[in-house]
């Protein structure tokens, strides 16, 4: 049996033709296995909201294919949820109303009503949310805000969890409560996760692999590193920890040694 869970086979990008043609992305190949945690970092413009929205089929690809549990992407669907890094959620709904509506949607044959509204219960207690399902989005912080937009996405029981920043708009406290609970829940579910961040910290304290991506134009995967920290990971004791000083360090040296900005 194949382990990868995810493919993306040779994927180029070019947006527009003739002058305005830009060649984004050339020649991405990735294999990812159900239950990895794969964050994805490189300078901005470099194309990784373009990777990560072709996995998501909201873009599709000039060359090459994805594939997801042995079914080839084409346009988005309900088995790859995306999180962005402002929360998407209708402010006229409540935070219980918000979440109904994808599992409503997504649900409705398979569940009755009851299962339902316990499944968006169950989902909201995930993240913590539960005691503020009756306020509206207006009402809430924005950490908390993305708290809901994880719920929502994870409510869709989806087979790849796409996280675009998605703790790139919050406060650095805000951020690390955040990142502890992602890192818990994928624990417990077994997600397969596809993050983009810019942040180095997050990438080695949250990931199994960190994909790092050339410069632009003709962007492509430079390196990939295996991050071997033992997990539960506690973000206190890797400040000390000399295997993750030295994976942040490789990073950093790829970023801004290998692939610098001028
Ligand atoms: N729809 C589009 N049409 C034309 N060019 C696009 C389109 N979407 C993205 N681009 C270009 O593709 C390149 C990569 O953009 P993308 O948003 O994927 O980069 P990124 O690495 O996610 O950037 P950032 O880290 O700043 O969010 C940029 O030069 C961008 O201008």
């Amino acid at each position: 049996m194949k382990e990868q869970f995810l493919d993306i086979e040779h994927v180029n990008m070019v947006f527009g033709s003739g002058k305005k043609e830009s060649r984004v992305l050339s020649d991405i190949n990735l294999e990812v296995k159900k239950g990895e945690f794969i964050a994805i970092i490189g300078h901005s413009g470099c194309g990784k909201s373009t990777v990560l929205n072709i996995v998501a089929g909201l873009l599709d690809a000039t060359n090459g294919d994805v594939i997801l549990d042995g079914k080839e992407v084409k346009g988005p669907g309900p088995d790859r949820s995306v999180v962005f890094q402002n929360h998407s959620l209708l402010p006229w709904l409540t935070v219980y109303e918000n979440v109904a509506l994808a599992v409503n949607k997504a649900f409705k044959e398979k569940m009755t009503a009851k299962e339902r509204h316990e499944w968006i219960l169950e989902s909201l207690k995930m993240v913590h949310m539960d005691h503020a399902m009756d306020k509206l989005p207006s009402q809430i912080s924005g950490g908390m805000k993305q708290r809901v937009g994880i719920a929502r996405a994870l409510s869709l029981e989806p087979k790849v969890l796409l996280l675009d920043e998605p703790f790139g708009a919050l406060d650095a406290l805000t951020r690390s409560h955040l990142q502890d609970e992602v890192m818990r829940i994928q624990e417990n579910l077994n997600s397969t996760v596809l993050m983009i961040t810019h942040d180095v910290d997050e990438a080695v304290l949250l990931s199994d692999r960190i994909v790092m991506m050339t410069n632009g134009p003709e962007a492509t995967i430079g390196e990939i590193l295996d991050i071997k920290l033992p997990r539960p990971r506690n973000r206190i004791e890797m400040a000390d920890n000399a295997e993750y000083n030295h994976y942040r360090h490789e990073v950093l040296h790829f970023l801004h040694e290998k692939q610098r900005k001028h």
